[in-house]
């Protein structure tokens, strides 16, 4: 009835992409920070600005991670080597602390300004998880997750949260490490294999058979599909209401 194998007693979500239309807005506003930071560093350095590719760097490098590892990773694939700073670093400072403070600057204004838009399909899976007695958590790299949520209206519908928050606070290792996944199963008492991932980003499918959990569940967002298989989704679906009625999904959930 839900598209998973016998067994599974748990889901975990995904929020940006995958409950919430909040994958896009984040990958405009790295957009907006990293062309502000290429322009600059090109002028500094005399080479090229090449700008930020919102779809192919942002699945690639930044997609599904915390905030500060999605800044290293882009900079990285560009041979940009900055110092890490300090979470207090001014919005834009040239630090990977201080340009991860600018796109959160960003990405909090366009939230204030547009509201969440939530995925219809999305809520009645929730509503059909609960009805079927699962348990659920949410895993978000965010450490907006509160304020999307309750934007979202979303808020109490998850028994657990380990969020981009709780993981600073917790020292865990972000995405694709499997440890945010594996905190939110121990949380609702699950083994990995009793519980179901559902990710958008490259990152997070890879976390989830990092952990060899029970089901991961990929949600194509982003025309990704074959690559998410390749990470590690066991199936993908482009709405989880697709899940809802298993004939019309691709993969090996019957
Ligand atoms: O900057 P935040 O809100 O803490 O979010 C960190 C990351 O959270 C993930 O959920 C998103 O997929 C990324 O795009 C985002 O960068």
């Amino acid at each position: 009835m839900l598209g998973m194998p016998e067994g599974i007693r748990g889901c975990l979500f995904d929020m940006d992409g995958v409950l919430t239309r909040t994958a896009t807005v984040h990958a405009a506003a790295w957009k907006t920070m990293f062309d502000e930071f290429l322009r600059k560093w090109g002028e500094k350095s005399g080479t090229p600005f090449v700008p930020f590719d919102a779809k192919a760097d942002y699945d690639r490098y930044v997609d599904g991670k915390k905030r500060v590892d999605g800044a290293r990773s882009f900079l990285q694939s560009r041979g940009i080597s900055l110092p890490e700073g300090t979470p207090d670093d001014p919005p834009g400072a040239m630090t990977v602390n201080g340009l991860s403070n600018r796109k959160n600057q960003l990405v909090q204004a366009i939230i204030d300004r547009d509201g969440v838009e939530v995925f219809p399909g999305s809520v009645r899976y929730l509503d059909a998880v609960r009805d079927a007695g699962l348990r659920s958590a949410v895993v978000s790299s965010s450490a907006n997750t509160v304020h999307v949520l309750t934007a979202a209206g979303l808020a109490s519908r998850f028994e657990a949260r380990i969020d981009g928050v709780v993981a600073r606070e917790r020292r865990l290792a972000g995405k694709p490490a499997p440890d945010m996944y594996l905190a939110a199963a121990e949380a609702l008492s699950l083994e990995p294999s009793e519980a179901a991932v559902f990710e958008d980003a490259l990152a997070g499918v890879a976390a989830g058979r990092a952990g060899g959990f029970g089901f991961v569940v990929g949600v194509d967002r982003a025309g990704q599909a074959e690559a998410l298989r390749q990470h590690g989704a066991d199936v993908v679906v482009t709405d989880l209401a697709e899940l809802l009625e298993p004939s019309t999904h691709s993969g090996d959930a019957g």
